[in-house]
C-alpha cells in the first residue's frame, strides 16, 4: 500500500479546538482500523508529500475571518493553486476525496470563513467530497455539529475507502517501524544549545492571589437532568510521564524557593527559542513566511499610560530587538534575533510573545494533582503507554517534542545533550499548557470518569453535556469569572486525574500579539507597543447573584484574576506607577520644526508618558518573534510604476482604545517620509480614536497633539465614553456617523483608504455597519449613486445587475459586497483581534 493510500487528517488550529477534534477523528478511525495520519495543514502542499487519496480536514476561522496563523501560507498558496488553474486541464487534485469540518464563531463576522474559501479552492481543483461539509459554532457549542458530524462519517468514508483500496488495511508492523523511524529523524533535527547561556526571570515580586477559589455551580437550574444528552466521548489515557534523574539538577540545587515553594528566578526553557520558529522543521522551504524565529528582546522603557483611577491600566513598553547582551560568563547569548527581522518587519506588523501561565497556579495546580514538589523540576520524558501507537495519536503537536523513544532508552546525559528537549513538569505547565481557559466539554468528561463521589460524577458529567449548555456557555465566556482548570479540579475535590492525562487532554497555550507601534525608518532595533493589563476583581459583594444568573453560575471567595501575558509584562517591568494627569498640551515654548531624524525621535520620546522606570538596567528580556501582517494592515509604499501613488491617498484611521497602537506606527512612518522626501504631498489623515474618560485613559494624548501640529493628522475626531454619558457622541462609529458627507467625499470622491484596528466583535462590527449605512445612505445622492454604481463588482451572486439598478438606492448586500472587494483591494483594511 502507498503512502497516498493513507488517510490523512489535516488541521489549522490556532487555540487547539481543531487539532483535538483532528486526533478525536485519527483515534476513532485508528480503532476502526484504518490506516490514518494526522497532519498540519502546511503539509497537504509539501513538495515532498504525495497528495492523499482520501483527507479530512478540520480548520478553524481566527481574526476577521482568516485562516489560523499555521494556516496561513497554505492558503496563500492553494489560492494561487486555485487561481492558476485552467478548466480544462489537469489537476494533480483531481483524485482526491476530501470532506472539511469548519470551526467558527457566530459572534464574528465571516463564519467559518477560513474553512469555506478552503473547501472553494478544493472543488476548483477538481476534488471531490465525500461527505458534507460541516460547520461548527463555538458560540452555541461546537459539540452540537462535532459529535454527530463525526459519529456519521464513518458509512460514507467506508464506502470511499473501498473505492479506493478494497478493502481497507490495518497497521502492519513494517508500518509500526517506518513510524518509529520517522520519531527518531525528528529527534535527530533538534538544534543543540549551549547549556551555559540560559537566561531567567525573577518571580520574586509576583502578585499573591488567592487561587484557592471554588465555583458554586447551582445544578438546579439544569431542567432535564434525567438523561445526559450528547456528552462528548471520554478519551482514555494513552500517555505516562517518565521522570528522568538528571545531573543538571545537582548544580541546581540552591536555587532558592518562595514561601509556596516555588522557585524565585525561573529559566527560559531552551525549546522555547528556535531558529525558524518552528520546532523541528528543518525544511526551510517549507517554512511559513511569516516566521523569522523566537528571540529575546530586551525591554528598555517601561511606562504607564493611565491614571490610577482608569477603569483600565494601559502600559507602554519598548524594546531592543537586537540588544548586545552578553551572558554571565561574557559569551553572547544564542537566543538573538535573525538580522532578516530587523530588515523584514514594518509599520503594521505584529508579534508575539511567549509569555509564561502564572507559576503560582501551576504550582497550585501541581499541588492540587498531587505530584510531590521534588518532582516539579525534574526534567521528564512523554511516552506512549502503547510504544506502537505514533505520539502524533495521543497528544497534541505542541508536546510530542517531549516524548522519548522507548522505556529502554538510556538517559539523556548532558554531553550528548537532548536538553534542548527536555522539559520538566513546571516548565511544561509553565509555558506549553493552557492552563488557564475554561476547559474543554471534552475535558470535562473525562474529569468526570476520575471522581470517585457519584454526585460530582454525575455533575461534571452534566456540564459537559448538552443539557449543560446554559451553565458551560456561562463558565465559559466570563470575563470576570475567567474560570480554569484549577477552579474546576478544586470545585470537583474528588476529582483524581493524573497529570500525565491532563497534559494529554490539556490544549495548548497560545501566544499572544501585539501590534507594533513605531515605525523602521526612526528606529529600526526598536518596537514600542501599549496594552491594557487584563485584571479582573470579585469580591464577594460584586459576585453574581443567584437571581440575575439564570445559568447559576458564580464563586464562592473574593478574587482576583490577572490576564496571562500582560500581567507577566506588568510584574516583569516592575509595575510601573500610574501617570498623574493625562496632557495633550504642547510645550509652547519649543519648536517642534525639525526636519532632522534624530531630533524628531526625541521629540517623539518627550511626547510619551514620562513615569518610566528604569528597567534598561534591570536587563530584562522577553523572548518574542515577529509576525508579518498577511493581511495588508500596512501603509501603501511609494511605487513609481503605479499611476496612483499610494502614499499620496487620504487615509481614515479609526482606532478607539488599545486599537490605537498600529496608528502610532504608522504616523511616525508618515511623518519621516513628510521629512525625508520634502517634496511630498501632504496627506490627508482623519482620524478617529476613542476611549473613557479625556483625563483618565487618553492614549498617545500628546503624542497625537505632536502629529496634528506637525501637520500628519490633518483632522482628529476624538469621543469620550464616560466623561459625559448622555452625549450622543460616545463612540467612534457616532462621529463617522456626523461626518457621514466627510467619509463620503474621502472615500468616494478622493479614493481614501479606510484602516480599523481594535475589537472584532463590538467596535469592528459597529464600525463596519456604520460605513454600510452611510455608504448606503449616500447611494442616494446621484453623485455618489454612479460612483457607488461603477466600483460594485460587475457580476454580483444574488444576480443583481448593477446597471439596471443606476440610479436607485444601492441595497445593503450590495454595499457589503463593495467593501469585500475594497477589503481585497486594500482599499478598506481590518486588523481585528
Ligand atoms: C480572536 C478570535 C477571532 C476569531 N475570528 C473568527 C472569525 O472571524 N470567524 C469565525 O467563524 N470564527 C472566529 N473565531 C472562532 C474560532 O474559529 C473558534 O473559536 C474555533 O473553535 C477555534 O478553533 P482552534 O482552537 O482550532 O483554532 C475567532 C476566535 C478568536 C479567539
Amino acid at each position: 500500500m502507498s503512502e497516498s493510500d493513507t488517510i490523512k487528517i489535516f488541521y489549522a488550529s490556532e487555540s487547539g479546538n481543531a487539532e483535538a477534534i483532528a486526533m478525536q477523528i485519527a483515534n476513532e478511525a485508528k480503532n476502526k482500523s484504518y490506516d490514518v495520519k494526522i497532519h498540519e495543514i502546511q503539509d497537504f502542499l509539501k513538495e515532498s508529500f504525495d497528495v492523499p487519496k482520501t483527507a479530512i480536514f478540520v480548520i478553524s476561522t481566527f481574526g476577521d475571518g482568516d485562516p489560523p496563523s499555521n494556516a496561513e501560507s497554505t492558503f496563500r498558496k492553494m489560492a494561487i493553486k486555485a487561481k492558476r488553474f485552467k478548466n480544462n486541464s489537469e489537476s494533480e487534485y483531481a483524485n482526491l476525496y476530501y470532506s472539511v469540518l469548519g470551526l467558527g464563531d457566530t459572534n464574528y463576522n465571516n463564519f467559518c470563513n477560513a474553512s469555506k474559501t478552503f473547501i472553494k479552492h478544493l472543488k476548483t481543483l477538481k476534488s471531490t467530497e465525500f461527505y458534507p461539509c460541516g460547520f461548527a459554532d463555538d458560540g452555541t457549542g461546537l459539540e452540537e455539529v462535532v459529535e454527530p458530524w463525526i459519529a456519521n462519517i464513518w458509512p460514507s468514508l467506508e464506502v470511499i475507502q473501498k473505492k479506493i483500496l478494497n478493502p481497507p488495511k490495518i497497521f502492519n508492523d513494517q508500518q509500526v517501524d517506518s513510524m518509529i523511524q520517522d520519531l527518531s529523524i525528528k529527534e535527530k533535527n533538534l538544534e543543540k544549545h549551549d547549556t551555559q547561556n540560559q537566561i531567567y526571570f525573577s518571580i520574586e515580586n509576583i502578585k499573591p492571589q488567592t487561587i484557592k477559589r471554588k465555583l458554586a455551580l447551582d445544578f438546579s437550574k439544569i431542567t432535564n437532568t434525567k438523561k445526559v444528552l450528547g456528552a462528548p466521548k471520554s478519551i482514555s489515557n494513552n500517555m505516562k510521564i517518565r521522570f528522568l534523574e538528571h545531573e543538571i539538577l545537582q548544580n541546581e540545587q540552591s536555587v532558592e524557593l518562595n514561601e509556596f515553594g516555588i522557585r524565585k528566578v525561573l529559566k527560559y526553557p531552551f525549546w522555547i527559542f528556535n531558529k525558524t520558529g518552528k520546532l523541528m522543521n528543518n525544511d526551510e522551504k517549507d517554512l511559513e513566511e511569516n516566521i523569522y524565529g523566537t528571540f529575546l528582546a530586551q525591554v528598555v522603557y517601561a511606562s504607564c499610560m493611565t491614571t490610577q483611577d482608569a477603569v483600565k491600566r494601559t502600559l507602554l513598553l519598548e524594546l531592543d530587538i537586537d540588544p548586545e547582551f552578553k551572558s554571565d560568563d561574557g559569551n553572547t547569548c544564542p537566543y538573538v534575533g535573525n538580522k532578516n527581522v530587523l530588515d523584514e518587519w514594518e509599520a503594521g506588523d505584529s508579534f508575539g510573545i511567549v509569555a509564561p501561565n502564572d507559576p503560582n497556579i501551576v504550582a497550585a495546580l501541581l499541588d492540587r494533582l498531587n505530584v510531590k514538589s521534588s518532582e516539579w523540576y525534574l526534567p521528564i520524558s512523554l511516552e506512549s503507554l502503547d510504544q506502537s501507537i505514533d505520539p502524533t495519536l495521543v497528544a497534541g503537536s505542541h508536546i510530542t517534542q517531549f516524548f522519548g523513544n522507548s522505556e529502554n532508552d538510556q538517559q539523556p546525559s548532558i554531553n550528548n545533550s537532548g536538553l534542548d528537549k527536555l522539559a520538566t513538569l513546571f516548565e511544561l505547565l509553565c509555558w506549553k499548557m493552557d492552563i488557564m481557559s475554561c476547559p474543554k466539554k471534552q475535558v470535562l468528561r473525562v474529569l468526570s470518569d476520575y471522581c470517585t463521589d457519584p454526585t460530582e460524577k454525575a455533575k461534571l458529567l452534566l456540564l459537559s453535556s448538552r443539557n449543560g449548555t446554559t451553565m458551560y456557555n456561562e463558565l465559559r465566556s466570563s470575563q470576570t469569572l475567567m474560570v480554569g482548570i484549577l477552579d474546576i479540579l478544586n470545585t470537583f475535590p474528588s476529582c483524581n486525574i493524573g497529570v500525565a492525562h491532563l497534559i494529554q487532554i490539556l490544549p495548548p497555550l497560545v501566544h499572544r500579539s501585539y501590534s507594533i507601534s513605531s515605525c523602521k525608518s526612526v528606529n529600526p532595533k526598536k518596537w514600542r507597543f501599549a496594552f491594557n493589563v487584563v485584571e479582573h476583581k470579585l469580591s464577594s459583594d460584586q459576585q453574581p447573584q443567584t437571581n440575575d444568573n439564570p445559568s447559576g453560575v458564580s464563586v464562592k471567595e473574593a478574587n482576583i484574576r490577572y490576564g496571562l501575558c500582560t500581567s507577566w509584562l506588568d510584574m516583569i517591568s516592575n509595575y510601573p506607577v500610574p501617570i498623574e494627569s493625562i496632557s495633550d498640551t504642547l510645550n509652547p515654548s519649543k519648536s517642534f520644526e525639525s526636519t532632522d531624524i534624530d531630533q524628531i525621535q526625541k521629540d517623539i520620546y518627550e511626547m510619551l508618558p514620562r513615569n518610566q522606570i528604569d528597567v534598561q538596567n534591570k536587563k530584562v528580556y522577553i523572548p518574542v518573534y515577529l509576525r508579518k501582517n498577511t493581511s495588508g494592515f500596512r501603509l501603501p509604499k511609494q511605487n513609481k510604476n503605479e499611476s496612483v501613488d499610494g502614499t499620496k491617498r487620504p487615509k481614515i484611521f479609526i482606532g478607539p482604545g488599545a486599537g490605537i497602537t498600529p496608528f502610532i506606527g504608522f504616523l511616525e512612518q508618515i511623518l519621516y517620509e513628510k521629512i525625508s522626501c520634502s517634496n511630498i504631498n501632504d496627506t490627508e489623515i482623519q482620524m478617529y480614536f476613542g476611549c473613557r474618560n479625556k483625563n483618565k485613559d487618553y492614549l498617545f494624548a500628546k503624542l497625537l497633539s505632536y502629529y496634528k501640529h506637525q501637520g500628519v493628522i490633518t483632522n482628529l475626531r476624538l469621543c469620550f465614553s464616560r466623561d459625559d454619558e448622555d452625549s450622543e457622541q460616545k463612540y467612534v462609529q457616532h462621529l463617522m456617523l456626523q461626518d457621514k458627507h466627510k467619509i463620503a467625499d474621502l472615500v468616494l470622491n478622493q479614493d481614501a483608504q479606510v484602516y480599523v484596528c481594535g475589537d472584532a466583535v463590538g467596535m469592528g462590527k459597529d464600525v463596519h455597519n456604520t460605513l454600510v449605512d452611510i455608504l448606503h445612505s449616500v447611494s442616494l445622492e446621484p453623485r455618489y449613486n454612479s460612483i457607488l454604481n461603477s466600483s460594485l463588482p460587475k457580476q454580483l451572486e444574488n444576480g443583481i445587475n448593477p446597471e439596471e439598478n443606476e440610479g436607485d438606492q444601492l441595497s445593503v448586500v450590495q454595499i457589503n459586497k463593495l467593501l469585500l472587494l475594497w477589503t481585497s483591494t486594500g482599499k478598506y483594511t481590518r486588523d481585528l483581534w
